[in-house]
């Protein structure tokens, strides 16, 4: 998968080389490039932004560098084209669902605005030429798009094969379509069997894998009651059994 990300803040992105992303960029699973937008700038001071239409508070971002820099990133000669990512407060929510539907994508661009957000238009003008998808990673303001692209691409990058060592556990993840479907994962532990007087409950040092599997099963769904109740509604009422309903 190649990945570009236009910013103001590059430095941002140094994340990017650490863990397992950074081990994926070396291995060449993910190609990442960053792109400052300052370089499609061409006054002294490289403003990108100005004065909002209509007046408020705040700068927007000026249309102009955001289309060249976008016109140039997404210039491809053998004419593939880029999904284009815009996070912003207004987009639909993010989600595991859309995380493993971006996995499947070649190619991903993120525009990372800031200070009150992009010119509209920008969206409108880069719609004529690709899929352009708002998206938000939750109800809270962030001051630009540079943290939410970090949640993106890791969320997807996690999933694309070679990139996390053991492929199995991102299918076990929370939220993940699948076994525990929209049931948040429950509590894990390693060694030491006792610390600090706390023991690992003795289930999970039975050997036995059915009981195993029941008890996470069981714990998963005692934290998700506790913490996302509003994933519980959306079980289905046969994936629940009678002993699960008595949680
Ligand atoms: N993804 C994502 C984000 C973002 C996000 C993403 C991208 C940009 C670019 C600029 N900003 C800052 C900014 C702050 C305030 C406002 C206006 N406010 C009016 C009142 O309602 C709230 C919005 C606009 C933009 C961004 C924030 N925040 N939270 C998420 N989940």
């Amino acid at each position: 998968m190649r990945i570009d990300i236009i910013t103001i803040f590059p430095d941002y992105f140094a994340p990017l080389d650490l863990s397992l992303i950074g081990k994926a960029r070396r291995a060449g699973l993910i190609d990442v490039r960053l792109h400052d937008l300052r370089r499609w700038t061409y006054d002294r001071h490289h403003t990108v932004d100005d004065t909002p239409y209509g007046g408020g508070p705040g700068m927007v971002m000026k249309p102009e560098p955001w289309g060249e820099a976008l016109d140039a990133v997404t210039a491809d000669a053998d004419g593939a084209v880029p999904r284009l990512i815009l996070p912003t407060p207004s987009g639909r929510p993010f989600t595991q669902r859309d995380a493993v539907r971006l996995a499947e994508e070649p190619w991903l661009v993120f525009a990372c605005g800031r200070y009150e957000g992009i010119d509209a238009r920008v969206a409108v003008d880069a719609a004529r030429r690709m899929p352009v998808e708002e998206i938000s990673i939750g109800d809270y303001v962030l001051n630009g798009g540079e943290v939410a692209t970090l949640v993106v691409v890791e969320a997807v990058s996690r999933l694309l094969p070679g990139v996390l060592g053991n492929a199995e556990s991102a299918a076990q993840d929370s939220f993940s379509p699948g076994t525990m479907d929209h049931l948040v994962e429950g509590p894990v532990y390693t060694k030491p069997a006792v610390w600090r007087g706390h023991e690992v409950p003795p289930v999970l040092l039975s050997g036995h894998h059915g009981a195993v599997d029941r008890w996470r099963r069981d714990e998963a769904l005692r934290k998700t009651a506790r913490n996302r109740p509003d994933l519980i509604d959306r079980l289905d009422p046969d994936q629940l059994d009678k002993r699960d309903r008595e949680v």
